[in-house]
């Protein structure tokens, strides 16, 4: 544990928060505000924005992760040194499935490892996998508020501008992994090593290449589709820490 500074979140154990929900985007930090109760700004090193507020009475810690695995597993690594056992990513992604529309909820139970970050962690057997109790918590809270939601595994990889990205998505969606991202592995892989929970909920932002759909129906009550899944994932996330608060 360290009471020490951590150097790139530049947190102490003294918040002494349980549980974190993770965007990659440092403004999405201030999208999760909105659901608390005495908030308080702690850090905005890098891209690593931080925030700690009350949902029902509970303190949850917000920290962006920037993007890719070294920045996540940075954030893992020194939320896991003040005493944070709780992970919980609120991402976003791109869909690798025609039915899996733009602003749909992934609620990933796996991560394909198509990074070099947990490379250089534990060899390619380890699996990336969520933590089954937290999975189960983020899905009743989902049909709790009747929000829809996939589960399944998600691919996380480091680049979105390789010559070859039209074929590695194509063999990926004909895998049926469900959508992509750039951080869940590494939070399952270096949470697991580490002893924390960790989950991940991914708001679909880019859609499926055969899907003409999904661009085209892309309002709701004058909010976009994407907007208002960053919406419920940020809703679920913190209605499944509550459900979980002082149980396991
Ligand atoms: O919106 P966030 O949570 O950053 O997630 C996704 O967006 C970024 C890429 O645009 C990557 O970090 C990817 O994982
Ligand atoms: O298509 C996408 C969108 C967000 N993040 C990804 O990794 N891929």
């Amino acid at each position: 544990m360290g009471t020490e500074m951590q150097p790139h979140l530049q947190l102490t154990e003294e918040i002494q928060a349980k549980y974190a929900l993770l965007p990659g985007d440092p403004k999405r930090v201030d999208q999760v505000k909105k659901h608390f109760h005495n908030v308080k700004e702690l850090a905005f090193n890098r891209e690593y924005k931080s925030i700690i507020g009350e949902y029902k009475g509970i303190p949850v810690l917000v920290v962006s992760t920037g993007i890719g695995g070294p920045s996540a597993g940075i954030a893992v690594e020194e939320l896991a040194n003040i005493g944070v056992t709780t992970l919980i990513r609120v991402g976003s992604s791109g869909s690798m499935q025609n039915h899996i529309h733009l602003g749909d909820l992934i609620v990933a139970t796996g991560a394909v490892r198509d990074e070099g970050t947990t490379n250089a962690y534990i060899e390619a057997g380890f699996p990336a996998v969520a933590d089954d109790q937290l999975v189960s918590a983020i899905r009743a809270a989902a049909s709790k508020k009747n929000i829809p939601y996939h589960t399944g595994i998600v691919r996380s990889h480091d680049s979105f501008y390789t010559d070859k990205e039209e074929q590695i998505e194509d063999y990926w969606s004909r895998r049926r992994v469900l959508g992509s991202d750039m951080e869940t592995s590494t939070l399952f892989v270096v949470g697991a090593l580490r002893g924390i929970r960790t989950a991940s909920i991914l708001n679909v932002v880019v859609p499926s290449k055969g899907n003409l759909q999904s661009g085209i129906n892309d309002l709701v009550d004058g909010e976009s589709l994407p907007i208002q899944g960053e919406r419920y994932s940020i809703q679920v996330a913190l209605e499944a820490i509550a459900s979980i608060h002082n149980t396991f």
